[in-house]
C-alpha cells in the first residue's frame, strides 16, 4: 500500500535529518521560538466555510499535476484570493515537495500554514515549527491513539494545531479519543485512490461539538464545495482543483460563493 511506502520513506528521511540535526537540537530550536497562538485552527472556525488551499506539484494518484509549478506565484495567488489557510506538501518522492519550497511559500503567505507531510516521528513536529508551520498533519492510519495524543501534546506546547485525518468510523473514534480539536475526513481512500465525497457526510456526526471539521480531497467543482458545506464542513481542503485552475482567485471565489 502506498501509505506504507510513504511512511517507510518518511522514517528514512527522519533518520537522515537526525544524523545532521539531532532530536535534542531541533527540539531546542523549536522550543526557543515564540509559542504559536493556534491560529491555524482559529482561522477555520468562523461562521463561513473556510478554505485550505494546497500547494502541490504531484501526487501518487495523479502523477505530475503542474509541470511548471511556479510555487511562489501560486502562493501569491492564494494570498491574494483570501485563502483562509495554506497547505504545502514537503514530501519529496511522490509529491515532489520539499522543506525549501515550504520556506519560500512561508515568506510570501501571511495566512496560517500546514506542513503537509507524513508524520511518523515527533522529530517532524519540531521540524515543522522551525520551518514556520502553524500546523501539522496526523494521519490516523499511520498512528495509534496514544501516539496521536502525545503528538497533539507536543503541538499544544508549541502553540501549533494538529489536523487529525480520518477515513472511517474507527479512525474517527481514535481521533476523538486522542483529543483532536481539528478533525479531517479524507474523501480519498488512500488504499485504492477512489474518491467518495459522501465519506465526509457519513463521518460528520462522529465529531463532538466544538470540533473543527475539515472535508479533504476530491473537490472538482463549486457544486462539490456546496455539497460538502451542506454536510456540515467547517472547512474544505482543496488541492488539485486549484492547482489546475488558470485563475486561482476566480476559482476560489466560485468555491466560496457556492459554499455560502
Ligand atoms: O492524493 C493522493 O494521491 C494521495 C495519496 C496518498 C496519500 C495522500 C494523498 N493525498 C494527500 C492529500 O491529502 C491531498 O493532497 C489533499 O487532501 C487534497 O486533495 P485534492 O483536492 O483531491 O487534490
Amino acid at each position: 500500500m502506498i501509505l506504507d511506502e510513504l511512511a517507510a520513506f518518511a522514517r528514512k528521511r527522519v533518520a537522515a535529518d537526525q544524523a545532521k540535526t539531532p532530536l535534542a537540537d531541533i527540539k531546542a530550536q523549536a522550543e526557543a521560538m515564540p509559542k504559536g497562538d493556534f491560529r491555524f485552527e482559529k482561522a477555520l472556525a468562523g461562521k463561513d466555510c473556510a478554505f485550505i488551499c494546497e500547494v502541490k506539484k504531484a501526487s501518487p494518484s495523479k502523477g505530475v499535476i503542474d509541470p511548471v509549478f511556479d510555487f511562489e506565484a501560486i502562493a501569491r495567488s492564494y494570498e491574494d484570493a483570501g485563502a483562509n489557510c495554506v497547505s504545502c506538501l514537503t514530501e519529496p518522492n511522490w509529491f515532489l515537495g520539499s522543506d525549501e519550497i515550504f520556506k519560500k511559500v512561508r515568506k510570501i503567505v501571511t495566512r496560517p500554514m500546514i506542513r503537509k507531510d507524513f508524520t511518523v516521528d515527533e522529530y517532524q513536529i519540531y521540524q515543522a515549527k522551525v520551518l514556520g508551520a502553524d500546523a501539522v498533519l496526523l494521519i490516523c492510519t499511520l498512528l495509534d491513539t496514544e501516539t496521536i495524543r502525545d503528538y497533539i501534546g507536543i503541538c499544544d506546547k508549541l502553540g501549533m494545531s494538529a489536523l487529525v485525518e480520518t477515513h472511517d468510523a474507527q479512525e474517527m473514534q481514535s481521533a476523538v479519543q486522542a483529543g483532536a480539536r481539528l478533525i479531517g475526513v479524507n474523501n480519498r481512500n488512500l488504499k485504492d485512490f477512489t474518491v467518495d465525497l459522501g465519506n465526509a457526510a457519513k463521518l460528520r456526526n462522529g465529531t463532538p461539538k466544538g470540533t473543527v471539521f475539515v472535508a479533504e480531497s476530491g473537490v472538482s467543482s463549486p457544486e462539490d464545495a456546496a455539497a460538502l458545506r451542506r454536510t456540515g464542513a467547517d472547512a474544505i481542503l482543496v488541492g488539485e482543483y486549484l492547482m489546475r485552475a488558470a485563475d486561482k482567485k476566480q476559482a476560489l471565489h466560485a468555491l466560496r460563493e457556492a459554499a455560502k
